[in-house]
This record gives structure tokens, sequence and C-alpha cells, in this order.
């Protein structure tokens, strides 16, 4: 949670070049319609990054996840006049070139960056896809060449690497290195040397460059191998990446450190998407789906009951409540309603907790349960010490307080310890999301002080909360797993009855405060 929404964070202006939220990003490269690589991946990275993305095509390819069945370079001048409409109008802050065919492509692009010289051009030396089909004509390699010195950032593979020195392919990562630095110093651009075809369980990064341009010549970046087959158009996706980030940091550690964390965990997710029979692509938006998610694991009860708090989790993020919590225009007295009525809450909720782990069946369960209730009883009085003490709030219960309580309290007089459950999840699961989203949104725009409500937002984002959510998912999920038919249509009830009120709480302010 924390790093997701750290790499949120828009830097106010490193260097000379001043930030932008939205930088303007070109993709020069080639299509592959199955949409895992190229320009298709490419423009997905740039919006995953918050960029603007553009996309000039070099050449089509008629490909999917198994591999390439035929390329068609159209005619350059066409290249140009896409470029030429592009650069015409509108002011790009960086390009990301890809696959580029063939040597007559290769001059076209050529000579529009000499014109146009962009803030930021990143190559990546496409020659072979994934599947081992040949992407750049064997006579283009040496105008690829020619290429290298007009462009800030170079990202290629081993095996291009090594075809960029005319040397046989890097058998490790040192060599692999000492060949980075050469190519850099050849070329006077910074290299990043990409571990993804190494043997074994590291898949490092390196930025490489000789002149003094970096903190030090090479800056390494580990990585953990992702045991997926999902890693079709990783290549295209962390340059273009890089190219958008770098727009906004001026500065190739801040952007590959910021980039590394988000490819890896497309990797890490690349198998939820289902894409294809081969190699398929990785999953570039998995940082919008909510954390908590149990998607993934398709069968699963707390996917089904995850359905039910979808709906209901948009209505709460279109309240005034939470958009004025996030703009920090919402009304104090709102505020101070909520904070009195959330104490009394979660007096009820403990108790409703501590039923919880009268029925549970296991003692592992019955702990937690009892540690959750001592702790709702904790935040209670941390919530009247820290926040209340100095805040002007009525004591008395609210109307959708009782209801939400009573519900509970009705739910645990069932006598059913998965029901029961059920109707328990929603306070931490749909506060779990919303926390994290407020939180996530505070940082990304700068995390200002003068926020009125900033100290409550920090208290947001907090990991252990995250991982205590899980454990509430994992044995809601265990219980269904052992209810009869009838139990899990009222758990799916209990459910969405709890997470009703849960919005109905966030709109209370509105109406009682
Ligand atoms: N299985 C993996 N686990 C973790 N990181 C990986 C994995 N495969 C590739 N990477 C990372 O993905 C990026 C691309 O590396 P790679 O060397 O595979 O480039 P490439 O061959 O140009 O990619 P492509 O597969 O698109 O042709 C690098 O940051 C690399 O470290
Ligand atoms: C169009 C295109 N560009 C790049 C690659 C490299 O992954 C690919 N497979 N297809």
């Amino acid at each position: 949670m924390a790093s997701s929404s750290n790499s949120a964070v828009y830097p106010v202006g490193i260097g000379a070049v001043p930030a932008r939220p939205h930088p303007r990003v070109l993709s020069i490269a080639g299509s592959d319609p199955s949409g895992g690589a190229g320009i298709q991946a490419d423009l997905k990275s740039i919006a995953a990054h918050g960029g603007y993305g553009m996309a000039a095509i070099t050449a089509l390819t008629a490909q999917n996840t198994l591999g390439v069945s035929a390329v068609h370079v159209p005619p350059v001048e066409f290249l140009r006049q896409q470029l030429d409409a592009i650069s015409s109008d509108i002011d790009i802050d960086a390009v990301k070139i890809g696959m580029l065919g063939d040597a007559a492509v290769i001059d076209e692009v050529r000579s529009w960056l000499e014109e146009v010289r962009p803030a930021v051009v990143v190559l990546d030396p496409v020659m072979v896809a994934t599947s081992g089909d040949r992407l750049l004509h064997e006579t283009a390699e040496a105008s690829l060449r020619s290429l290298l010195p007009l462009a800030d950032l170079i990202t290629p593979n081993l095996p291009e690497l090594a075809m960029l020195l005319g040397e046989p392919e890097a058998p490790d990562w040192a060599t692999a290195l000492d060949q980075g630095k050469r190519l850099a110093a050849e070329c006077g651009t910074t290299v990043l040397l990409k571990g993804g075809h190494l043997a074994g369980n590291d898949c490092p990064d390196a930025l490489v460059n000789t002149s003094g341009l970096l903190r030090q010549d090479v800056i390494e970046v580990p990585g953990t191998r992702v045991d997926t087959r999902n890693s079709h158009g990783t290549g295209c996706s962390l340059s273009s990446a890089l190219a958008t980030v770098q727009a906004r940091t001026d500065d190739w550690e801040a952007s590959l450190r910021e980039v590394k964390p988000w490819l890896l965990q497309a990797l890490a997710t690349a198998d939820g998407l289902k894409v294809g029979k081969g190699s398929g692509p990785v999953h570039h938006f998995h940082h919008l789906e909510p954390a908590l998610n149990p998607a993934g694991k398709s069968g699963d009860f707390a996917a089904r009951l995850w359905a039910e708090a979808v709906p209901e989790l948009e209505a709460i993020y279109g309240l005034a409540f939470i958009q004025g919590l996030q703009s920090g225009r919402l009304p104090e007295p709102q505020f101070n309603y909520y904070l009195a009525q959330d104490a009394i809450y979660l007096n009820g909720y403990s108790r409703v907790l501590a039923r919880a782990g009268a029925l549970a069946p296991t003692e592992e369960e019955q702990l937690f349960w009892a540690k959750s209730s001592q702790l709702c009883l904790e935040v209670e009085s941390e919530l009247h010490r820290d926040w209340l003490s100095t805040r002007p709030a009525s004591t008395e219960t609210g109307p959708m307080t009782r209801s939400y309580v009573d519900h509970l309290l009705a739910t645990s007089a069932s006598g059913s310890y998965a029901v029961l459950l059920a109707a328990i999840l929603p306070c931490y699961w749909l506060y779990a999301e919303v926390g994290q989203q407020l939180h996530a949104a505070y940082v990304q725009a700068g995390a200002p002080s003068d926020h009125p409500y900033a100290a409550w937002l920090k208290t947001y984002a907090d990991e252990e909360f995250a991982a205590a959510t899980r454990k509430a998912i994992d044995f809601t999920d265990a219980a269904a797993a052992g209810a009869s038919a009838q139990e899990r249509k009222a758990m799916v009830e209990a459910f969405a009855q709890s997470c009703r009120y849960e919005t109905a709480f966030f709109d209370a302010p509105r109406l009682f405060a």
C-alpha cells in the first residue's frame, strides 16, 4: 500500500524541467493488434503513469501471444505525415521509439528527431520479439546504431546489447555491465541494461552512463524474477513508462525506481488477465484494481461478496462527505459529527467482534476477533483523547449509527458465525479501500500540509489495518466454505446490508450534523 502511494507523488520540479503532471508522450513504434506490445502497450503504459499518450505507427504486425505472422511497413512518407501532424500542433514532452522495421523508417525518424528535438527521447532498440520473430530488417542494424546518439536513454535487452556492439551475448550480469559501459561511452547516452534474459532468480536492471551524468557510472536496481510466462511486451511497457516518468522527474534513477516496482507488479498480476495461449501481456493497470479485491481467485466466496460491494463503493466515492474530506472543503461540524458517531459505532462494533470470538470455530480466529474487539475500544478512546477532546460534537447516538449497530447485533443474535462474519466484513473492507484511495489522492495532490484533515487522512492508509482486513476476508471465505446454501444466501444479504450502512454512515454528517 505504501509503495503505490509513493509512486503517485509528483515532484514539484527537479532541475530545469518543471514538473508536468500529465506529460505528453509520443510512441513511435509498431502496432501489435493483440494489445500486449508495441504502441498498444505503450499507450497503456503511458496512461498508467499519468501521461497523455500519442502514437505514430511505423509498422503493422499481425501477431498474438504465440508469435508474429506478418509485418507490413507502410510508405515512410506516411510516417512522416503522422509525425508532422503531431509536432506541428502539440508540444511533445517525451518520445519513446520502439519497432522501426527497416532502414528507411530509421532515416525518416532520425530526420524528424533532428528537427523537433524533444526533451526526452527513449530508444528501445527492438530487433526480435519475445517469440523470436524478427522486427527489424537485418540490413538495418547499422542504421539503428547511427540513431543511438540521438537518444537520451537506450534500453537494450541482452541480445540487443550484444548486437549493437557486434559481440556475443553476455553470459552473465558482470559481462553485461561491462558491455553496457562500452556502449554508453561509444554513443554518449545513458544505457538501461535489462536483466530479463538472465538465467536464475534475479531480474536486475542497471542505468549506465560513464560521462558523469548519473550519481555514479552504474546504478543497479535489483528485482526478483516473477514466475510467469506472461511477459509479452515488458520491454515496450518499461521504456514508455520511463519516458513518461522522466518527463516529470528529469531524473533517470528516480524514474527507474518508480517504474520498476510497477512493472514487477504488472508481471505478478499478468496471469489474471488470461489473454492468449502463449506469452500473454502484463497487467498495466493493476494499480487501479482495489488492492484487496480477490477477483483473481475466481470461485472464492469473497469475490462473490466483493461484487456486492462494488456499486456501494462507487456510491461512497460520490458522496459530498467523502469528496469534501478529500478536497479539505468539508465543513468542520460534519467532520466532528462523523468522529463522534464513529466512536459510538466502534463501541457497538467491539461487542459484535467479541461475539464473533465467542462463536469462532478455531483458536486462531477466536484470538483474532478478541484482539480486534479490544483494538476497537482502544481506537474509540484514542478518538476521544486526540480528536474529540478539542471539538464540539454531540455524544448522542445518531439514527444511522443506531441502525447499523442494531443490524450487527441482530445478526450476531442469529447465532451463525458465517453470517455474522459477512455482516462484520464491510466495515473492514470498505473502510480499508476508501481509506487507501483517500490517502493516495492526498499524496498525489502533493500532501498539502494546510489540508484541514491532513492528520486524519494520514492515519487512514495503515498497512496493519489492511493486513487485518485480509485476514477477516480469509476467515469469511473459510466460513462460507463450510456453510449451507441457505446460510451462504444469508451471508450475501447480511454483507450487502452492512455495505449499505457503510454508505449511509458516511452520508449521515450531511443529514444530521
Ligand atoms: N519474469 C520476470 N520477472 C521480473 N522482471 C522481469 C521478468 N522478465 C522481464 N523482467 C523485467 O522486465 C523488463 C524488460 O526486460 P527484458 O530483458 O525482458 O526486455 P525485453 O526482452 O526487451 O522485453 P520484451 O519481452 O518485451 O521483448 C526489465 O525491467 C526486466 O528486468
Ligand atoms: C509491434 C511490436 N513492437 C515491439 C515488440 C517487442 O516486444 C513486439 N512484439 N511487437
